[in-house]
């Protein structure tokens, strides 16, 4: 048998692994626009469909993750009802099965939807509930499987993280799977939130920390060494700690070594990092070097809308800017579902029940 081209269409058929996805990042454009139509919402810049995907591409393409970040006050204004985080949260099951995923750990941050009279509680049943609906649409129309569980994100602005970190240990066993901090991260070091860091630890619950994006090592060295996260969000910037000489030789500097000892899962998402400045182009992006380093890297992407992509598309570019095979892409997802946050049975089971074999078919 001989190995399926390389294209989107074969790389849409591989089972694929997802745990760096923003709720509000990936909503269809017309969704956005019917919800804002259905609570009057007149901030929109189109009313276009492919208009305003457009828009929020571009918007986001601006080289500072804090211009980036303001293309989200859309999004966010249209996610405020029941309904319409049911809603959102459906699709983006839906999208993510079209799209091949078969494990998903997709981020919000509730306290960012309590404009319209919720609850944080009610705005994680309405949220996860969607998950589910979505869970359940998928099998009964297409008859596949998909998992996705939900991150919990503080926003690192604000001063509510121990209260969400609560939050998500009370939904923990209802889909939610993780703590998370986001939002701009230049003057807002990890440890900052350190009270809910220190919580979850004591409440043996697993988090991961947006660090390394658009500041460099002292991000990245508070979010491992004093806040102790399970994965870093982006972690890019790692790469500071990394000299590459004209001999191809790496030296790692102690955070970097430390790092990779620790096989801490780096979730790398190229074009959101292209957009916000954090690389040049997704030739130049460090992952490549990251992988051949033997980094636990893994392959996310960060805001389907903002980037205008998808796990399969973000798959293909690192293959046209590296040549990657086959057998790349399977390592890079069996990395994601060693680094889930899931139980390490289920894991297992993933890997060897339906990555290894859905790639079996692949490289023929
Ligand atoms: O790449 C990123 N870095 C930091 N924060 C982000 C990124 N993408 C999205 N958000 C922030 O996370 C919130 C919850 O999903 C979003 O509203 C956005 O403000
Ligand atoms: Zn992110």
């Amino acid at each position: 048998m001989t190995a399926a081209p390389l294209d989107l269409a074969s790389i849409r058929l591989a089972p694929k692994v997802l745990l760096h996805d923003h709720l509000d990042g990936g909503v269809r454009p017309r969704t956005v626009i019917e919800l804002a139509d259905e609570i009057g919402y007149e901030g929109l810049p189109s009313r276009d469909e492919a208009e305003l995907g457009a828009w929020f591409r571009e918007a986001a393409d601006s080289g500072s993750l804090e211009l980036y970040l303001e293309t989200f006050a859309h999004t966010v204004a249209v996610m405020q009802t029941s309904a319409a985080l049911r809603r959102v949260a459906r699709e983006c099951v839906e999208d993510l099965a079209a799209d091949g995923v078969v494990y998903a750990e997709v981020r919000f941050a509730p306290e960012q939807h309590l404009d319209g009279g919720l609850s944080l509680d009610e705005v994680m049943e309405q949220t996860i509930g969607g998950f589910e609906d979505g869970m359940r649409a998928v099998q009964a129309e297409s008859g596949r499987e998909i998992v996705v569980r939900c991150l919990v994100t503080a926003m690192r602005h604000a001063a509510r993280s121990r209260e969400i970190a609560e939050l998500m240990v009370r939904f923990r066993h209802q889909g939610a799977c993780g703590f998370d901090i986001a939002g701009a991260e230049a003057g807002f070091p990890p440890s900052r939130h350190l009270d809910a860091f220190e919580f979850l630890q004591r409440e043996n619950a697993h988090f991961t920390i947006h660090a390394g994006e658009a500041f460099g090592l002292p991000s990245i060295q508070e979010a491992v060494a004093y806040c102790g996260c399970d994965r870093l969000g982006h972690g890019v910037r790692i790469m500071d700690d990394i000299v590459v000489g004209a001999d191809g030789l790496a030296e790692l500097g102690l955070l970097a070594n430390y790092v990779r000892d620790k096989r801490i899962p780096l979730e790398l998402c190229p074009s959101s990092n292209v957009q916000t400045g954090a690389a040049s182009s997704i030739a130049e992006h460090p992952f490549d070097t990251l992988a051949r380093l033997r980094f636990r890297v893994t392959v996310n992407t960060d805001n389907r809308l903002m980037s205008h992509t998808s796990m399969s598309e973000e798959m293909l570019k690192l293959v046209e800017a590296f040549g990657y095979g086959w057998s790349d892409l399977e390592r890079f997802t069996i990395n994601a579902m060693k680094s889930a946050f899931y139980q390490f049975d289920k894991r297992l089971a993933l890997i060897d029940d339906v990555i290894k074999p859905g790639y079996a078919v692949l490289v023929g």
